[in-house]
């Protein structure tokens, strides 16, 4: 991860602006658009609906968080250290991991409550349902408090970390408080830096850059380190050992001889040897910073002494400048940045190879995998020339054995413009005869080509020889006996086989239409009179009068019948009352009254479905068409309109 994604790290909402934030969009998203009277699957596909985009959004938010973080595992040593000693690599962790818990917690609740949201049974216990899963589901967001506020200060402080790369030319400026080292940065680099005559101005680590053969360079001013073991050393002191330990830089260890810093000389050189161990494959120099207060040459013995000491403890290179006077400032950096180029470019040389200089590491493998082709044992090959190359003649024109030319032809026929070449000349054909050959492209107004097939005579001949035969077997005599009882069977079996299917076809139409019919109570059913008295007797009623009750009443007859029905015949009005008057008093059913089969039936039925059908399609308006109520104002609807008149 680079070190600018950092700065775009997403605000740390507190526990409860996270909640807020879920909450009300949840709300936004899914809007409380139910009632009572609806479906209860509607009702809980809505609950249902709205627990599961809580919790994802929960989800989602906190996932996002995390991510947004560096990973420690997965970011350079340098800046792992260095977040492990401003923020605490174990407290970072926690942090991350609650929110984790957290994020896997809301899921399972989600996952509990939509289970149990399958079992609501009305509007409110679903509603009690959703309340109890975004209720845990707060709660559990709220046990994020703390972690939410460290992770906010974090990412305030984690945006303002300088943007150090630890891959690219660096120097790192270190030594003594108060020496000079913000001075020096100032002085190389447009960095704003604070520079202050008292110890630790610098509390954490500063970065400038500039450019130096055309290369781009960047200056690490550290904060100040006390010669003190490491376990003393309190955070800031431990960003410098930080910086020194784990960026590939060129180390500047900063020196104030003159003692103006409040520091002895001795103990910047035992400092040097404390942290000596930092320095293994770096390069150091010692920079004498303050020249115009005193300089090596002005050191009692015993401290040259000392100082030449550490210049003999390994490649160490001494270099003296002044800030103030800005004497041997460039100098000073030109030299440290073409030692550091040096020694960079050497060891990308160096690097992919082995001790003895062969290369190594997948340079290695690829060169060990190519073949390269290697003469055979002592063998030489004589070339070889074919024959017709050897004997190959260059063409000249006034050669008289010269190959004959399409040009000198032209030349003996007349020249250009009277030559015809002739291009069938050159055909190959199985025949050289055949060359001039006339045929015939088009025919009768059709591609001759579409016509030719080379085998049509054997064809022909075939099914000539085929004709003949037939013929003499006698094959168009008789036409009766084609059929032959084999076929004749196969017919009558798949007759037989039409019928059955044609029969299973009418049956299942036929139970398909008692199922649709509509049942009828039994105490609708028509009862026999006689069995009425029956059945009332054996109630312990006197029945014997019942019959004779039923037959004395109306029954809508004329009670003008006579016996004769010749009155019948001739009063047809009175035929047809009696007629109406019948249907009305024996009919039980009136779907199948007058019908005499299944298949009357079925007809009549589509008959009356189909004289429906205009009606249905012209039915009256309803109050869901398109309708205007009322008359238009009348001004709207009379008169000249002028422009927009009736956008009202
Ligand atoms: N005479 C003289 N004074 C200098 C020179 N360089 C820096 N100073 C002074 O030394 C004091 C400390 O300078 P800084 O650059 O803040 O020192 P520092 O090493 O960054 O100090 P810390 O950040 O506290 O570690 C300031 O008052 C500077 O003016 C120099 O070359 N000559
Ligand atoms: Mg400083």
């Amino acid at each position: 991860m680079s070190k600018t994604q950092w700065k775009e790290i997403p605000v740390v909402p507190t526990s409860q602006e996270f909640l807020d934030i879920v909450l009300s969009r949840t709300q936004r998203r899914l809007p409380t658009q139910i009632r009572a009277g609806f479906k209860i699957s509607r009702i809980r596909a809505f609950y249902t609906r709205k627990v599961k985009y809580t919790s994802e959004t929960f989800t989602e938010r906190l996932s996002k968080t995390i991510a947004a973080f560096p990973r420690l595992q997965d970011i350079h040593p340098f800046h792992r250290d260095l977040l492990n000693t401003l923020y605490d690599a174990d407290h970072f962790r926690i942090a991350l991991g609650q929110l984790n818990t957290a994020k896997s917690l809301i899921e399972a609740v989600s996952r509990d409550y939509v289970r149990l949201l399958k079992y609501g049974q009305s509007l409110f216990q679903c509603k009690q349902l959703k309340r109890a899963a975004l209720g845990r589901m707060a709660t559990i967001c709220k046990r994020l408090k703390d972690p939410l506020v460290y992770l906010e200060q974090v990412r305030q402080h984690l945006g303002r970390l300088p943007s150090i790369d630890p891959n690219t030319r660096t120097l790192v400026i270190c030594g003594y408080p108060n020496v000079g080292k913000s001075s020096f940065l100032k002085s190389i680099s447009r960095a704003d830096v604070d520079v202050q005559p008292y110890a630790f101005t610098t509390k954490s680590l500063f970065v400038g850059h500039f450019d130096y053969k055309m290369l781009r360079f960047q200056a690490i001013d550290t904060p100040g380190i006390l010669d003190h073991p490491l376990e003393e050393m309190n955070t800031i002191e431990h960003q410098s050992i930080c910086a020194i330990a784990h960026l590939r830089a060129a180390v500047m260890y900063f020196m104030d001889l003159s003692e103006q810093c409040g520091y002895s000389v001795s103990a910047q050189i035992s400092l040097f040897h404390s942290i000596k161990p930092l320095f293994a494959n770096k390069l150091v120099f010692i920079v004498i910073n303050k020249i115009d207060l005193a300089k090596p040459e002005d050191l009692d013995p015993a401290t040259q002494e000392q100082l030449q000491g550490m210049l003999k403890s390994g490649e160490v290179e001494l270099l003296q400048l002044s800030c103030t006077t800005t004497e041997g400032v460039m100098n000073v950096r030109n030299a440290a940045c073409d030692r550091l180029l040096a020694a960079r470019n050497a060891e990308k040389l160096k690097a992919g190879t082995n001790s003895s200089g062969e290369p190594t590491g997948r340079l290695g493998d690829l060169l060990r995998r190519i073949h390269v082709a290697q003469p055979l044992g002592g063998v030489t090959r004589e070339t070889s020339i074919p024959e017709a190359v050897k004997s190959k003649k260059k063409y000249d024109p006034n050669d008289p054995e010269r190959p004959i030319l399409e040009r000198d032809l032209e030349a003996e026929e007349g020249g250009a413009g009277v030559y015809n070449f002739n291009m069938r000349k050159n055909y190959l054909l199985e025949n050289p005869d055949w060359k001039e050959d006339r045929i015939p492209e088009v025919f009768n107004g059709k591609n001759v080509y579409d016509f030719i097939d080379p085998d049509i005579e054997a064809k022909l001949a075939a099914l000539e020889a085929e004709e003949e035969k037939l013929e003499a077997e006698g094959y168009y005599e008789s036409d009766d006996d084609l059929e032959d009882a084999e076929e004749a069977e196969i017919r009558y079996k798949a007759e037989l086989i039409r019928e059955k299917r044609q029969l299973i076809r009418n049956e299942a139409k036929m139970r398909k239409s008692l199922k649709n019919r509509a049942v009828i109570p039994r105490s609708a059913k028509a009862v026999k009179l006689s069995q009425m008295e029956s059945h009332l007797g054996n109630l312990g009623y006197d029945a014997s009068n019942v019959a004779a009750r039923a037959r004395s009443q109306s029954r809508g007859r004329s009670t003008m019948r006579t016996d004769g029905d010749a009155m019948e015949l001739d009063d047809p009005k009175a035929a047809l009352q009696r007629a109406k008057s019948r249907a009305r008093s024996q009919s039980t059913n009136r779907r199948t009254d007058g019908v005499t089969d299944e298949v009357a039936r079925t007809k009549s039925e589509k008959l009356a479905k189909l004289s429906q059908r205009k009606m249905n399609r012209m039915a009256r308006q309803g109050e869901a068409d398109r309708h205007q109520t009322g008359s238009l104002t009348k001004h709207l609807v009379t008169g000249k309109r002028s422009f927009q008149a009736n956008r009202r």
